[in-house]
């Protein structure tokens, strides 16, 4: 549609010198006439002194003599039409000036049409980021309509000019007849067709002169038109494109910026400092290396390079450079179900690693993400994914292995993939976790990832690392890399699940280059309850901060939760906390969910209703009843979910008349056998199914279309179900337990104020609790369904976006940064 516009006023400037010609025709032309009529004047003036002489010889009382008066008379009239013809010519000469006014606006509109292109080129680099673009398109469209009205105007002027020519023609036969006039000596027939031809040129001039005026009110008319879409145009693409680079796609870009920034270094194009000043303005969100980068890409790699340099003036920042070393991150490496007896930490990892990092970005950091290149990961979830022209080299058993830096940018923040190059092909077992050389895998990346940052010559303010996977970065950093020089960054560790620590024989830390003696101590590396070193132990030991996904699972790992770590925690609680995490809101969002049969919001539930209704038929489940309450339940089948109430609520769902939907799946095959046993059982009941799979879309679809949630978990670090279900208007059945217990507060318990009354809530991991919690929800629902719909909008209207946990580790890293530099 740009190229048609351009194309169009391509043709409108054609039209427009094609305009300027006639308009220099009509002035030549003009010239032509008033030289014709001044020999016309002379001729007749010639004619009167014949006239004269005629007189004074005595012819008067001739019959010559008689048509000499007649003539006379004639050449009066005829004179008289002269002065008219003259009048008529200084009324072209008006309109000549219109046409030269209309010369004046056609200048302006050129010059605004330049600017207009020029913005068109501009606005055509980001026009693929733009978001909604039909109100845009729209605007173009009428731009274009507008375009075409002035080239259809400019097309009419032509034609009166060709009518200018007709009326030339005329006057050239008006010459003819006079000049037949003078040879037949003034035959009365004769001066009739002069004085009919005359009246007819003036008719002519006449209805030309309205055409004229006509059509230069209508081009000035046009013209403002134009002028007003082009300003609002304008207004608007400067609205968007501000919009635009403070909304989500600066993002990306700067994501961009900062990935090309790092292969430039990584591959020895640009010095450290050049580097650093580059991220320095990316931290900074710096307009002018956005415009030299927007004005430069898609050139030579190096013109792009040598630009933004010239954009890299030294500055300070306020931002901070936070980099998160980790082994998952949605989407792209989500963890998946592995069917085997090991179990595994799906999931929720990801989610933080993506929720949190682009909720950190949106507050001014830098924040980066460095992965390992798994082959099982979804790279159609990776924008610009490039292989760097560099090979980092990580020591590992005693020898340096060359590692492939990958780079992309996943969710608009940067992200580095690290493909190792060691024979045992870490990251090329179709599977994120559950080998039988986890720890060695892991060892590896941690130390390859920090080797990255390292040589990369990155001063980075915070490494936030996650897990056991990732724990090895605490130790590793202070005693290998901090004797290096490398020490600007404070290390925060955060512990998703306590049940995974990461334990080994002590002699396996010497892998990745750690120093055994060094760590094998009951104060630092060594397991509280077996001789084997733990690497989550190691983390919370040398970490700077260590926190935890919720306040109520910080307090439960200090004593049995802890799995063994309760002491280690105990002693260094000054740095651990617990902070709850957020949900993706834009991924959880039922007013965008594109999984929906109708998206709907907290005003509207209609909506929800119609999503009831379609997976009723999807599931083959009753539909008889619209109102009969859906329960729904989304999780991994594991010990830690509380399986057997998710079984005793299938069973009370039925005894209650309600329906019951599960999606799950289990890593323990006992516990899958099971289910696939109570799923068959169920298989000819319309009021239960059971889904035993990973099913992203599907999970969309349930949490849109239940009444109720179900999670009965025994132990829960923090838990996203909960909050996704009441974003979704499903209200939460829940054990009273780490993030569950922050998140859920029960709609009956008369203590907590009536406004944070979410839920509803048990204490005892067993049958009783969870039946009775779910006897009062069957009741309100059922008994009070105002009150149910209150409580259904309330809790989809509850803020459980990143912003509030990202503002609490943005609070720690500060401080964290802050007391380094202190004593600094
Ligand atoms: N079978 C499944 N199909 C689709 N999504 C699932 C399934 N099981 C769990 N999930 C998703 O995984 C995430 C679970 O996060 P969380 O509640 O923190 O539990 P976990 O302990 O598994 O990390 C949620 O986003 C949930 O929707």
């Amino acid at each position: 549609m740009i190229q048609n516009t351009e194309k169009n006023i391509l043709l409108l400037n054609q039209a427009r010198l094609q305009a300027m010609e006639h308009a220099d025709k009509i002035l030549k032309e003009k010239e032509a006439l008033q030289r014709k009529i001044n020999i016309l004047e002379t001729r007749l003036s010639e004619i009167d002194s014949q006239h004269k002489l005629s007189s004074e010889g005595n012819f008067s009382d001739s019959p010559l003599a008689l048509e000499f008066d007649v003539l006379k008379e004639e050449n009066i009239v005829l004179k008289e039409d002269i002065e008219f013809f003259k009048t008529k010519l200084i009324e072209v000469a008006e309109t000549e000036e219109g046409i030269f006014k209309l010369e004046k606006e056609r200048a302006l509109l050129d010059a605004s049409l330049r600017e207009l292109e020029s913005r068109f080129i501009a606005a055509q680099a980001n026009m693929m980021k733009l978001g909604p673009r039909d109100a845009w398109w729209e605007k173009v469209e009428k731009l274009e309509d507008l375009l075409e009205t002035t080239a259809n105007q400019v097309e009419h002027a032509a034609v009166i000019l060709d009518r200018n020519h007709d009326l030339q023609d005329r006057l050239e036969k008006l010459e003819a007849s006079l000049q037949a006039a003078n040879i037949s000596k003034f035959s009365c027939s004769l001066v009739d067709l002069l004085q009919q031809k005359v009246k007819l040129v003036e008719e002519r001039f006449q209805a030309c002169n309205r055409e004229m005026h006509s059509q230069i009110e209508l081009y000035e008319h046009s013209i403002v038109e134009f002028h007003d879409t082009l300003s609002k145009l304008i207004e608007e693409s400067e609205k968007r494109s501000l919009e635009n680079f403070t909304g989500n796609m600066p993002s990306e870009l700067w994501s961009k910026i900062s990935l090309l920034t790092d292969g430039w270094l990584l591959e020895k194009k640009i010095s450290y400092s050049d580097a650093s000043m580059l991220r320095e303005m990316v931290q900074k969100r710096d307009n002018r290396l956005r415009e030299a980068y927007l004005s430069y890409r898609g050139t030579e790699n190096r013109e792009v390079m040598d630009n933004l340099l010239k954009m890299a003036l030294p500055g300070t920042s306020s931002g901070l450079h936070i980099a998160h070393i980790a082994a998952e991150m949605a989407p792209v490496a989500k963890a998946m179900m592995i069917q085997g007896l090991i179990q595994t930490e799906v999931g929720g990892l990801a989610d933080v690693i993506s929720g949190l990092g682009k909720a950190l970005q949106k507050k001014g950091h830098l924040v980066e993400i460095i992965l390992p290149k798994y082959d099982c990961m979804q790279v159609d979830q990776v924008s610009n994914l490039r292989v760097l022209d560099v090979l980092v080299q990580s020591y590992f058993e005693g020898n340096m292995f060359n590692n492939k830096i990958w780079t992309g940018t996943v969710e608009g923040l940067p992200v580095y993939f690290i493909e190792p190059q060691h024979p045992a092909m870490f990251f090329s077992r179709a599977h994120y976790y559950g080998e039988h050389d986890d720890f060695k895998r892991f060892s590896y990346f941690s130390r390859a990832a920090l080797e990255l940052l390292y040589q990369s010559g990155k001063k980075v303010d915070i490494i936030h690392c996650h897990d056991w996977q990732t724990a090895f970065v605490a130790p590793l950093y202070w005693d290998v890399y901090a004797n290096l020089g490398f020490n600007s960054a404070r290390i925060c560790f955060t512990c998703h699940n306590f049940e995974y620590q990461g334990t080994a024989p002590a002699r396996d830390l010497a892998w990745c280059g750690l120093d055994v003696e060094h760590l094998d101590r009951p104060d630092r590396m060594r397991d509280n309850s077996h001789g084997r070193i733990n690497a989550v132990k190691g983390a919370v030991v040398y970490s700077n901060i260590v926190t935890t996904v919720s306040p109520t699972y910080a307090l439960e790992v200090r004593s049995e939760g802890g799995r063994g770590l309760q002491d280690t925690l105990k002693v260094h609680s000054r740095k651990f906390l617990g902070i709850l995490n957020g949900i993706d809101t834009d991924t959880w969002n039922p007013c965008t969910d594109r999984y929906l049969k109708v998206q709907y919001n907290a005003k509207d539930l209609q909506g929800k209703a119609a999503n009831k209704a379609a997976l009723r038929e999807q599931l083959n489940l009753a539909s008889a009843y619209p109102s009969q309450p859906l329960v729904g339940c989304i999780t991994r089948l594991v010990a830690q979910k509380g399986v057997h109430l998710i079984r005793h609520a299938i069973y009370k769902t039925a005894e209650l008349g309600g329906q019951f939907v599960l999606l799950g799946s289990s890593p323990v095959p006992e516990i899958q056998r099971e289910f696939e046993g109570i799923a068959d059982h169920f298989q000819n009941n319309n009021n239960i199914r059971l889904i035993l799979k990973y099913d992203d879309a599907l999970s969309h679809c349930i949490y849109a279309a239940s009444d109720m949630f179900i999670v009965p978990s025994i132990f829960e670090p923090c838990g996203l179900t909960q909050m996704i279900a009441m974003r979704y208007g499903s209200v939460p059945i829940v054990r009273k337990t780490g993030g569950l217990n922050d998140s859920v507060f029960d709609f009956d318990d008369e203590t907590i104020p009536m406004e944070v009354r979410n839920g509803f809530t048990f204490v005892k991991a067993d049958e009783q609790g969870l039946s009775s919690a779910m006897e009062r929800a069957f009741n309100c629902y059922t008994r009070k369904p105002e009150v149910w719909k209150q409580l259904v909008q309330k809790d989809m209207t509850i803020d459980f976006s990143w912003d509030t946990s990202a503002s609490q580790y943005e609070d720690i890293y500060q401080k964290a940064v802050a007391r380094a530099r202190a004593v600094a």
